[in-house]
């Protein structure tokens, strides 16, 4: 669906590239997560895809076509749910969905999705009275509004209470099964392990990684086992691999001598791998 190739983008007041060369590709009906460390570029390859910013060197296919060939009709294919909300305020929640509905010429149901989110009983609040979480939710019905193909979305569970959160996740996973493409940028491994059917990691403007979460996950797997026992008065933490452990003699004296807390297998997580790919600690 998409074919992205040495993308290098600079904003006009900035000296140097934002992005310095960025290559993937998304393929029809898959959730792909565009991961890495806040200011790394995510929002930008986003802003570019959506054709928000022009003016990048490289080259962006849609549909085997090149995007700047595009006009106004390709706004009626995607759906953008980007992080900060942007309503009229002083407008209600179904003021704000009718206005922006004459925009497309397909629309969704909006009492459905109004009513999905938990939004329909306060459809005719203004939304200068709605939570930051109602405002979320109330922005991703309106990404929906047109019945995109393609949703980009930018931490789509932002702000949202565990319950609300799954609702929203739960929409996105039906819309990929309705055949829909995703492009998701988030911070939360775990909305990532759930929805994502492949991954890219962003490093220096540029991709380190990019895989399945499972292929990621065995390719830096360590298969390790940490023990925590007593030890002069207080506890010690120590590693041993997992491979070797039937004839590891340091392992035996430690189960033998001492007394044990805990032990844990050691899984890698999408966390863990973030930190290996991009060299840094995620901040949220
Ligand atoms: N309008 C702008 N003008 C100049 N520089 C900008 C502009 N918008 C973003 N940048 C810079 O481009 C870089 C990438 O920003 P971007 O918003 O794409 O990061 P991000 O990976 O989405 O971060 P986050 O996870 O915090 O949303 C940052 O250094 C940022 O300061």
């Amino acid at each position: 669906m998409f074919a992205v190739k040495d993308l290098v983008f600079k904003y006009p007041r900035n000296k140097e590239d934002t992005l310095t060369g960025v290559s993937f590709e998304v393929a029809d009906g898959e959730i792909f997560g565009l991961l890495g460390p806040s200011g790394v570029g995510k929002s930008t390859t986003q802003r570019i895809l959506i054709k928000l910013l022009d003016k990048y060197k490289g080259e962006i296919l849609y549909h085997g076509r090149d995007l700047q060939s595009y006009g106004r009709e390709y706004y009626q294919e995607i759906g953008v749910g980007f992080e900060m909300p942007v309503h009229f305020s002083k407008l209600t929640a179904q003021e704000n969905l009718d206005f922006f509905k004459k925009l497309y010429r397909n629309s969704a149901d909006t009492d459905q999705l109004l009513k999905r989110v938990g939004l329909y009983h306060d459809r005719d609040k203004k939304v200068n009275e709605f939570s930051k979480g109602m405002k979320v939710r109330l922005n991703f019905v309106r990404a929906l509004l047109n019945n995109p193909k393609v949703l980009f979305l930018d931490e789509p569970t932002n702000g949202l209470d565990p319950k609300n959160a799954r609702i929203i996740k739960d929409l996105i996973l039906e819309f990929k099964e309705q055949g829909g493409t995703v492009l998701l940028t988030t911070h939360l491994m775990n909305d990532v392990d759930e929805l994502c059917d492949r991954v890219a990691f962003m490093a220096k403007g540029q991709i380190a990684e990019i895989d399945t979460p499972k292929n990621l996950k065995l390719k830096y797997a360590q298969r390790k086992v940490q023990v925590e026992y007593e030890a002069n008065g207080g506890t010690q933490k120590e590693e041993f691999d997992l491979d070797t452990l039937g004839t590891n003699q340091e392992f035996f004296a430690v189960v033998k001598e001492k007394r044990i807390i805990t032990v844990h297998s050691k899984e890698t997580s999408l966390d863990d791998i973030f930190i290996k790919v991009t060299g840094v600690e995620q901040d949220e």
